[in-house]
């Protein structure tokens, strides 16, 4: 199968970064939200972060504008019929996910592939929705997408080999790095990296340390590129959040219970970057 046209379903933080990385593979792209300013604040995003690659020298000005080209903004679902593969990244709650692949069910042409980005939700009962479950699997960038080499991929029970391939092949055309994992709750990924971010969290709540210690401990003694707490921010505290009721709820063991000082900064809306709060204040 040949994917040649890509929908990417969610136009925030992760979407953008997608479709941006899927454009420049030289795919026809559509972005896709409720709003059409939405999809704008994402199409601005990337247009940004391509000028930068411009501004930088690594882009010619008139790649730059074949890229935009192949980008085309989408607030009507029924785009899907034109698509070989959608790839869905939007709010991380099952029953949106599931809404939404049901609608995505009924209007991709039978060939196409539906792929999730997400965090941590079982693929397979994502896929159940569907009519199609060995066409759904498990397409798990990272943040910042353009820049971090990493796709997990993830079968779910009843993906065919079929589809793992193709997603394979455009995870690497897309300069990617594919890592192949099974369904279990939160992957492998946020498996480990999440319980990491909700300890910090109970230690800054517990008063070990204030914020800018542990992420400077975690920086200069691991050598982390962020610290948990910066990068708690960066996801987003609400994605963190859903991540850990995730496993919590999926493993069935109260390790994974979410610090609730998390829970209370989400109830407040400080959601991190995104928001403009969350354990520090951004401009
Ligand atoms: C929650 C999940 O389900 C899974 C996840 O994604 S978990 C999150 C995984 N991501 C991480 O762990 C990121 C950890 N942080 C990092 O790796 C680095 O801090 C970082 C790459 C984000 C920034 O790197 P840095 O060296 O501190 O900053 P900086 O020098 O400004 O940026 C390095 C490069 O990244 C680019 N970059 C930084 N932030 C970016 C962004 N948000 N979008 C696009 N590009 C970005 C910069 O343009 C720069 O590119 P060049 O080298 O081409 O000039
Ligand atoms: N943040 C991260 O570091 C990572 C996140 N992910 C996963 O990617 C997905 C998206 O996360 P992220 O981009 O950070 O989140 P954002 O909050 O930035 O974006 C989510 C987008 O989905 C839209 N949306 C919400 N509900 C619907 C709906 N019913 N139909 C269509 N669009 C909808 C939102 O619109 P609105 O603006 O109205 O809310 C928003 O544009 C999640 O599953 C997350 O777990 C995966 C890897 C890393």
């Amino acid at each position: 199968m040949n994917v040649k046209t890509i929908m990417v379903i969610g136009a925030g933080q992760m979407g953008s970064g997608i479709a941006q990385v899927c454009a420049m593979a030289n795919y026809k792209v559509f972005l896709h939200d409720l709003k059409e300013d939405f999809v704008q604040r994402g199409l601005d995003s990337i247009s940004r972060q391509l000028s930068r690659q411009v501004e930088k020298g690594r882009m010619a000005a008139e790649e730059r504008e074949a890229v935009l080209e192949r980008l085309h903004p989408s607030t009507s679902i029924q785009n899907a019929a034109d698509a070989d593969l959608v790839i869905e990244a939007v709010v991380e709650n099952m029953d949106v996910k599931t809404q939404m692949f049901k609608m995505l069910d009924e209007m991709a042409p039978e060939h196409a592939i539906l792929a999730s980005n997400t965090s941590s939700l079982p693929i397979t009962e994502i896929a159940a929705v569907t009519k199609r479950p060995e066409r759904v699997i498990g397409m798990h960038f990272m943040n910042p997408v353009p820049v971090m080499k990493l796709v997990e991929i993830i079968r779910g029970l009843q993906t065919s080999d079929e589809v793992y391939n193709v997603i394979e092949t455009v995870t690497k055309q897309v300069g990617k790095v594919p890592v192949e994992v099974n369904d279990f709750p939160g992957f492998i990924s946020n498996r480990i990296l999440m319980p990491m971010i909700n300890e910090a969290i109970f230690a800054l709540y517990e008063g070990v340390a204030e914020p800018e210690a542990i992420d400077e401990i975690m920086k200069l003694g691991m050598n982390h590129p962020m610290g948990p707490l910066t990068l708690a921010d960066f996801i987003g505290l609400d994605t963190c959040l859903y991540i850990m009721e995730t496993l919590q709820e999926g493993f069935g063991d109260d390790k994974y219970r979410p610090c609730p000082l998390l829970r209370k900064y989400v109830k407040a809306g400080w959601l991190g970057k995104k928001s403009g709060k969350g354990f520090y204040t951004y401009s």
